[in-house]
């Protein structure tokens, strides 16, 4: 599945209608498809259509219509000056005797649901004096608000805060990044010709379809030395700040992943867990010797970091560098080794390697992880939300994970099951889709009991469980309507 711009939406658009496809259907179903959710949500509770002039006011135009037909009762605020279309919508619902009363009348009550229909991928800028105060306004009325395909106003501040966003054909790029202005999400087939939506040269949403056939299987015969054996190199002896749980962190999450064998190459004293671990106690960073197929190395190694990094080349294997091995200089030296590698940084550590701010990074995710990725050569996973895996021209978006991630040690986690892929012979792309995906399923599960409050460590117990969830229902973190 990829993840459309609005400009290669309106393309998608355009092609359907040049292929003779009449762009009335599409408005139809997209209406019609949105009542349907509307009424799966809300069921017969009133609706207030709020509808701009254009085609997304069109949608909501036509959701009104269907909404009235099932017996919902519907009042609506439109925008004037239709064309087109959402004239052709205008008029459909005035035939069937509902009044229209001007946006700027636009008042609701405590009973109603809002839907709005303001603006979709048509819109050019940040919404200004009306259309910013009527946003506000339906933000601050604590009604639910389902947001016909986007938010009215995103990617700009201000714009509507909705319980629920019903995406029409495809999802857009303020979907993902915006993800916590959009509620539950919900994505229409609105009946676009599918070779319309094949685009190979936009960037990938992971999916379950997608993700499963690289989920590693372990036969009948499988041992401890066959499934994948990891090396985690980290955690820090000297003066300053010690982080001595990460490397166990990153050991846990290459267990629950599926890992035969872990190694922990940590300073003599560190924390000798888990207990299934082999420790290899070392008095400076150095590289035991061992045999493992994949290496994460950098978690909580400080000033020890870049030489954990330096030394775990020697192996030449698939290596995850997380955290503090994430140095320049140590980037170069793994794409001049031809090593397979995996870097995992999150916004801060991306905008240090690229001379930006970590405010810059986490606007345009997509753009900062393929950057680091073409100046590195090497296979990036930008952590946050959402998590974005690029290698050269090729993006994949993460749709998993929520903020109850946001707590230390799961980034450790994360350093350790990509490591666990790797050892099982995924390529680092695969590795870090499938594993940024996991990762985030183990939280989102982990969620559904408590929104706050994990520890890194539970994250890492629940990842069998996100693989079962992937290998038996492989149900995406959306609906399809
Ligand atoms: N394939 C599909 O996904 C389909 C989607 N549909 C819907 O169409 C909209 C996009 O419609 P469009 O007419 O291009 O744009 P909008 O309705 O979002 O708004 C355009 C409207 O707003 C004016 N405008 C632009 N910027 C601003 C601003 N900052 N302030 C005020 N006004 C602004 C602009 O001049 C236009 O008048 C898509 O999201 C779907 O909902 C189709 O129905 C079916 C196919
Ligand atoms: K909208």
């Amino acid at each position: 599945m990829r993840l459309f711009t609005p400009e290669a939406m309106r393309e998608a658009d355009q092609k359907a209608v040049e292929m003779g496809y009449p762009s009335l259907l599409l408005m139809e179903w997209a209406g019609m498809k949105a009542a349907r959710v509307y009424q799966e949500l809300f069921g017969h509770r009133p609706a207030v259509v709020l509808a701009g002039k254009g085609n997304n006011g069109g949608d909501g135009l036509v959701l009104a219509r269907h909404l009235h037909l099932a017996g919902v009762p519907v009042r609506v605020f439109a925008a004037e000056g239709q064309g087109g279309d959402a004239l052709l919508a205008r008029r459909a619902l005035e035939a069937h005797g509902l009044e229209i009363r001007p946006l700027e009348e636009a008042i609701w009550n405590r009973e109603e649901v809002l839907v709005d229909a303001l603006f979709g991928t048509g819109l050019k800028g940040p919404l200004e004096s009306f259309h910013a105060g009527l946003v506000e306004r339906m933000n601050a009325s604590g009604l639910p608000i389902l947001a016909l395909d986007l938010p009215s106003g995103l990617p700009f501040t201000p714009h509507a805060q909705a319980t629920a966003t019903v995406a029409f054909a495809a999802f857009k790029t303020p979907h993902l990044l915006h993800r916590e202005a959009c509620g539950r999400l919900f994505l229409a087939d609105i009946g676009l010709p599918k070779v319309l939506l094949e685009r190979e040269d936009l960037p990938e949403i992971a999916t379950p379809e997608g993700l499963l056939p690289l989920l590693p299987k372990r036969p009948l015969t499988a041992h401890k030395g066959s499934v994948g054996r990891v090396g985690v190199l980290g955690g820090y002896r000297g003066e300053g700040l010690r982080y001595a749980g990460a490397p166990v962190l990153s050991a846990l999450g290459a267990y629950r992943m599926g890992a035969g064998l872990v190694h922990l190459v940590a300073p003599e004293g560190s924390p000798l867990e888990p207990l299934e671990a082999v420790f290899h106690p070392v008095q400076v960073p150095a590289l035991p010797s061992m045999r493992v197929e994949a290496l994460a190395v950098g978690m909580g190694g400080g000033p020890w970091g870049r030489e954990w990094a330096l030394k775990a080349l020697e192996a030449r294997l698939p290596t995850v560098l997380d955290a503090d091995a994430l140095h320049l200089e140590v980037l170069e030296a793994y794409r001049k080794a031809g090593v397979p590698t995996v870097l995992t940084p999150h916004a801060g550590e991306a905008g240090r390697l690229l001379g930006m701010s970590p405010e810059e990074v986490a606007k345009d995710p997509l753009r900062a992880a393929q950057t680091l990725a073409e100046r590195t050569g090497l296979t990036v996973v930008l952590k946050g939300n959402p998590t974005v895996v690029a290698q050269g021209s090729r993006l994949s978006v993460n749709p998993t994970g929520n903020p109850a991630l946001a707590t230390g040690g799961t980034g450790d986690v994360l350093s350790g099951v990509i490591a666990a892929l790797l050892a099982a012979g995924l390529s680092p792309f695969d590795a870090a889709r499938l594993g940024v995906y996991l990762h985030g399923l183990a939280g989102d599960l982990l969620a559904q009991e408590r929104d706050v409050g994990l520890l890194a460590r539970e994250v890492a117990e629940a990842l069998p469980k996100a693989r079962r969830a992937l290998s038996e229902s492989s149900i995406p973190p959306w609906r399809t309507v």
